[in-house]
């Protein structure tokens, strides 16, 4: 016991020994998807916990491995497989033209931090866990890199992430969408609601204010002529829905609990601040892949405090 942290101890201890209290079907949903955060963490680190024989009669079943790594190395495999995969689809329905370079981009934008959260829970529950997560997007940032400085040319993956079809366009917005990706992960991971939040915000909310912008965007905000009323009050709503379906995502599978009428509040408020900063006219020096994740982690740090 004594390597372990205290902070990561209590927290094992807490629920190998707490009692699930949501509903039955909901336990049944989470044991049968094996997503159940409470039921593998009985069945695996339990030699951390300083309980009875009752909880060590676990640890047999994981004795020859460090307890998660199988799990943890299956779905990192599957994130990466995953990532190479869904930017490879866009790049085939754009060369087939089913997909306009700037929407196969802009929707690659919204869905791969997502994809990327939404896996979080399929790790193990253990303190190592979040190292297999974060080379997910570290092993992005280093292929985003290595093809804009062109020490290696994947053409298919600069067309499909770049907006003029030049490598060196990788090592900024895109590298910072990685980046930022990484750094919620290494900073928030899956207990508590400020990495993830950000994540959406930046991910949903700014990709659709792109999306519908463009298509939607005929009224322009009067301190910014490059950005509109329909792209910034999408960016808003979709940044605030995503957030809270996240939050209800995480803490159904039992990972933290939430006030709602706070949570509530709480995200309108960043989702809120994070719309006006992206509307802001400084993208030409600060990128939104930085402005708006970053903005989101500062106030959410200060709202959600209770839950750091
Ligand atoms: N609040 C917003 C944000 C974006 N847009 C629309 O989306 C386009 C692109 O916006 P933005 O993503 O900020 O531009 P870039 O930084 O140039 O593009 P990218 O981030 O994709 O590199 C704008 O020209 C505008 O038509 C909008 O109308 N309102
Ligand atoms: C075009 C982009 C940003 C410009 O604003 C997005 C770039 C996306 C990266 C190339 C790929 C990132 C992949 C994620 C880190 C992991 C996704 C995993 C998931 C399972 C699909």
């Amino acid at each position: 016991m004594a390597s372990v942290p205290n902070t990561v101890y209590k927290h094992l201890h807490h629920l190998c020994t707490s009692e699930d209290s949501r509903p039955n079907s909901l336990q049944r949903l989470a044991t049968r998807s094996s997503l159940s955060y409470k039921a593998r963490i009985v069945a695996a680190p339990c030699k951390w916990c300083s309980g009875g024989p009752q909880q060590r009669s676990h640890v047999h079943i994981c004795s020859s491995l460090p307890p998660g790594i199988g799990q943890d190395i299956l779905y990192t495999g599957a994130g990466f497989a995953g990532a190479y995969a869904w930017v490879r689809i866009f790049d085939i329905l754009g060369e087939m033209g089913l997909l306009e370079q700037n929407l196969s981009r802009k929707l690659i934008h919204v869905s791969t931090g997502l994809l990327y959260v939404l896996i979080w829970p399929f790790f193990s529950p253990t303190p190592w866990s979040r190292l297999f997560a974060i080379s997910i997007p570290v092993a992005n940032a280093i292929r985003l890199a290595v093809n804009g400085f062109g020490i290696f040319k994947d053409e298919g993956f600069v067309k499909s992430i770049s907006r003029g079809g030049t490598s060196g366009e990788l090592l900024r917005g895109p590298l910072y969408y990685a980046l930022a990706l990484t750094c919620c992960t290494v900073c928030f991971w899956r207990d508590s609601p400020v990495g993830m939040t950000a994540i959406a915000i930046m991910c949903g909310g700014d990709g659709v204010a792109d999306i519908i912008g463009r298509h939607f965007g005929t009224v322009k905000l009067p301190y910014n002529s490059s950005k509109s009323w329909a792209g910034s009050m999408s960016m808003f709503g979709v940044g605030c829905v995503l957030s809270l379906s996240l939050v209800k995502y995480f803490s159904t599978l039992g990972f933290y609990s939430v006030d709602w009428t706070h949570a509530a509040w709480s995200i309108t408020f960043i989702s809120l601040l994070a719309t006006v900063v992206e509307s802001l006219p400084i993208s030409n020096f600060l990128d939104d892949n930085i402005s708006v994740p970053l903005v989101s982690i500062i106030m959410g740090m200060v709202l959600f405090s209770d839950l750091l």
